[in-house]
């Protein structure tokens, strides 16, 4: 079904060997939602207030094929072609800052190229601010008549959103909430992102910046969590995705055909005030072309982010705070290290907001 092992000139390569483990996450079978709705609730919140990953089967409208070909066929595209999709950052001959392109960058940490693209506000959204880039429009690369790249793309997103408002009300049930809790920040104007990759292999040659494990491997993708709500990858069954325990080991997430691998991010975890766990993955190079597609779901600008999610009807004390700038500082400011929101500009003056006087001392 996915791409083999084997290289372009039909050498078999060296791919990564991932040792059995009898580590072994949760598996949602959403299909079930209507007829189990209890014991899905029961498992999902489970497994966010222990190992914060799990996989969904039976997402309705996912078409794994499909993305699988779309994806492989935009990173195939000759480089003018992604140049001009490309972000302003690196190619000023375009607009966009936010949504589009961005390459694979020599010497740095991680090896990947991106698409990213969200979902359209309508062009007659008199509250939008036009220096506002998380609701820029999506450059789209210009298409043949075999891949309908945006087409299957943007159905994807919604499959994604689905389910994700799906799992959203599972998950509000099982804290013993109204199911339509958590879902209220994604209804008007989210700013979730959709992000295809692809992470070409090093080779024998990684960057000397790239990350080595203590055991030899390259880290492709370095350790992280998702800053976002909630996250729903699809990895192509592919190997290479590892999750840090909470005894420290590096635990590998064993391919699973046709579903999404879910995790939440630091927004969540925050949100319901740690309950539920935003859990450290990394990507390691698996020595030849990986791809994956991952649907991060965020609430609109405007949302409250301040509040606590598990107690927000006895809570009217709390101190609020929009879903925008603090998604700003935090790619911008306190983990610092993603090049990709390093060109993006501080619109909302987020800088001088949070740190005040002190925002010298600040590295970026
Ligand atoms: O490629 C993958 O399997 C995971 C990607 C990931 O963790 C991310 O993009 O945040
Ligand atoms: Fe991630």
């Amino acid at each position: 079904m996915f791409e083999s092992a084997i290289d372009k000139k039909g050498k078999k390569k060296d791919i990564l060997e991932v040792t059995m483990t009898d580590f072994h996450l949760p598996i949602i079978d959403l299909s079930k939602s209507k007829t189990h709705r209890d014991e899905l609730s029961r498992q999902l919140v489970n497994a966010l207030e222990t190992v914060g990953f799990l996989y969904i089967d039976n997402v309705e409208g996912a078409d794994f094929e499909k993305m699988f070909q779309c994806s492989k066929w935009f990173f195939d595209q000759p480089n003018e072609i992604k140049r001009k999709v490309m972000r302003n950052y690196w190619n000023p001959e375009n607009t966009n800052l936010y949504r589009g392109y961005f390459p694979v960058v020599e010497d740095y940490p991680n090896h990947n190229e991106c698409f990213e693209f969200g979902r359209d506000i309508s062009d007659d959204d008199k509250d939008n601010n036009p220096e506002n880039w998380f609701y820029e429009r999506t450059p789209w690369p210009k298409e043949d008549t075999k891949f309908a790249f945006k087409d299957v793309y943007q159905n994807q997103y919604e499959a994604a959103h689905t389910a994700a408002m799906e799992i959203l009300r599972l998950v509000a049930r099982g804290v013993g909430l109204g199911e339509e809790t958590f879902v209220e920040m994604f209804t008007d104007k989210p700013c979730s992102t959709f992000r295809m990759t692809h992470y070409p292999p090093w080779n024998d040659t990684p960057s000397p910046n790239a990350i080595i494990t203590d055991d030899g491997k390259c880290v492709t993708l370095s350790q992280h969590t998702d800053t976002n709500f909630l996250t729903l990858v699809c990895t192509f069954a592919y190997q290479g995705l590892e999750i840090l325990g909470a005894d420290g080991s590096w635990n590998p997430v064993a391919p699973r055909k046709n579903s999404f691998v879910m995790n939440i991010g630091d927004l969540f975890a925050k949100m319901t005030n740690g309950r539920f766990k935003a859990t450290i993955h990394r990507v390691l190079d698996i020595g030849v072309d990986r791809y994956s597609s991952g649907f991060f779901l965020e609430p609109s600008y405007e949302s409250d982010v301040g509040i606590n999610l598990l107690s927000k009807s006895e809570d009217s004390k709390h101190i609020p705070e929009k879903y925008g700038p603090y998604m700003i500082n935090a790619t911008k400011y306190v983990k610092q290290h993603y090049l990709e929101y390093e060109g993006l500009p501080d619109f909302e003056n987020v800088r001088e907001k949070y740190y005040g006087k002190n925002k010298d001392e600040l590295l970026n």
